[in-house]
């Protein structure tokens, strides 16, 4: 009698992150989730990326692990690269000798956001930050690796838990009278449990098709994949501080004040069009982001 086929794995990075999180209760379905910590897997050291996935051989990588602290990757370049290029190279080759599906996350800030429109995957891009580099490197590095791959650009993404700019304002509503945030920045907050269904949906998509690396032939590539609608970070907290007071009348801030981004200062540039245009999600996978406000109405009411 032939031996069973091993159970499909899925290695899955980053998962004390925000979209790690999410995703790590909705992958158990596609075979067994191993989802090394920092400590068994350090992104910054390319030899143990190497060694675990040699030894999981998995189906799939799903890759949301990233050097996410944007102005601080101003002052620690080498980190930042190390992390979100190289690690993400060795994923793409180790990935293409063993057949595995690579799911990878990036960003808005890939381009400068001089634009007036939504962008598009085919847009140039022309990072104006280390971050935003690092990140658009670590695509490049994915892509050439030959890897079937899939790169989901995102952008403003929060959650319930975790580090991000919806929490910082509700801590900052609680504490001050007055809040001053930037309203020239155009873009769409993401709820990282959004992002992590329309994950699971991609790749039910791709293995109800057939075998993964050859799906991703056809499939592959860059998928903008932000949520519906468009705010500034500015109209983003104002949605958010009115929600909160619906429960906590309490809350103290009294001016939450629009201001330019040349009133707040930041060692990284950011772009001023972060708009993302997500038809290509739509045609080829069937799926539509829900618009920021649903979505940040669900993630109120979760706090
Ligand atoms: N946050 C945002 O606003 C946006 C994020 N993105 C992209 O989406 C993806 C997910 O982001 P998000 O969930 O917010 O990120 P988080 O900052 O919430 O989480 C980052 C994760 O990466 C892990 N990590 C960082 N450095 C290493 C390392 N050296 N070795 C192993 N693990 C490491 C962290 O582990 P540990 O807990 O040990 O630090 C953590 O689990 C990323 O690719 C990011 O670039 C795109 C657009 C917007
Ligand atoms: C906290 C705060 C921020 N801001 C501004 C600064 C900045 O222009 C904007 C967002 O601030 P933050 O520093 O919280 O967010 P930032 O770290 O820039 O968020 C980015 O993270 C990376 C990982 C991404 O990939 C991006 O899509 C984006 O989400 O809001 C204010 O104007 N007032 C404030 O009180």
């Amino acid at each position: 009698m032939a031996a069973a086929a091993p159970e499909a794995k899925i290695l899955l990075t980053g998962s004390t992150g925000q979209v790690g999180g999410e995703l790590l209760p909705r992958l158990s379905k596609f075979g067994e989730v191993v989802a090394p910590g920092r400590d068994a897997m350090d992104l910054a050291n390319v030899a143990s990326v190497r060694e675990v996935i040699r030894a999981v051989r998995p189906r799939w990588i799903v890759n949301p692990a990233a050097y996410t602290a944007v102005d601080k990757a101003e002052s620690e370049p080498e980190l930042a690269y190390a992390i979100n290029r190289d690690a993400v190279r060795v994923m793409g080759e180790e990935a293409r000798a063993i057949g595995a599906g690579v799911i990878h996350f990036s960003t808005d800030y890939v381009f400068d956001g001089a634009g007036d429109r939504p962008y598009v995957e085919t847009d140039a891009t022309n990072p104006v930050s280390v971050y935003g580099a690092s990140k658009l490197a670590g695509e490049r590095a994915l892509a050439e690796s030959g890897a079937g791959h899939l790169i989901f650009r995102t952008s403003w993404v929060y959650g319930a838990r975790g580090k991000n700019f919806l929490l910082t304002i509700l801590r900052l509503a609680r504490e001050r009278e007055v809040v001053r945030v930037v309203a020239d920045q155009h873009g769409a907050p993401t709820w990282s449990r959004d992002l992590a269904v329309m994950t699971a949906h991609a790749m039910s998509q791709c293995e109800a098709i057939g075998d993964v690396a050859d799906v991703l032939v056809q499939l592959g590539g860059v998928y903008h994949t932000t949520s519906s609608g468009e705010t500034t970070w500015h109209g983003f907290a104002t949605e958010a501080v009115r929600l909160v007071r619906e429960r906590e009348p309490e809350v103290k801030l009294a001016d939450l004040e629009a201001i330019t981004t040349a009133e707040y200062p930041t060692p990284a540039r950011r772009p001023a069009n972060s708009r993302m245009n997500t038809s290509k999600l739509a045609s080829c996978f069937g799926w539509r982001m829900a618009d920021w406000r649903e979505s940040l109405r669900k993630v109120v009411a979760e706090l």
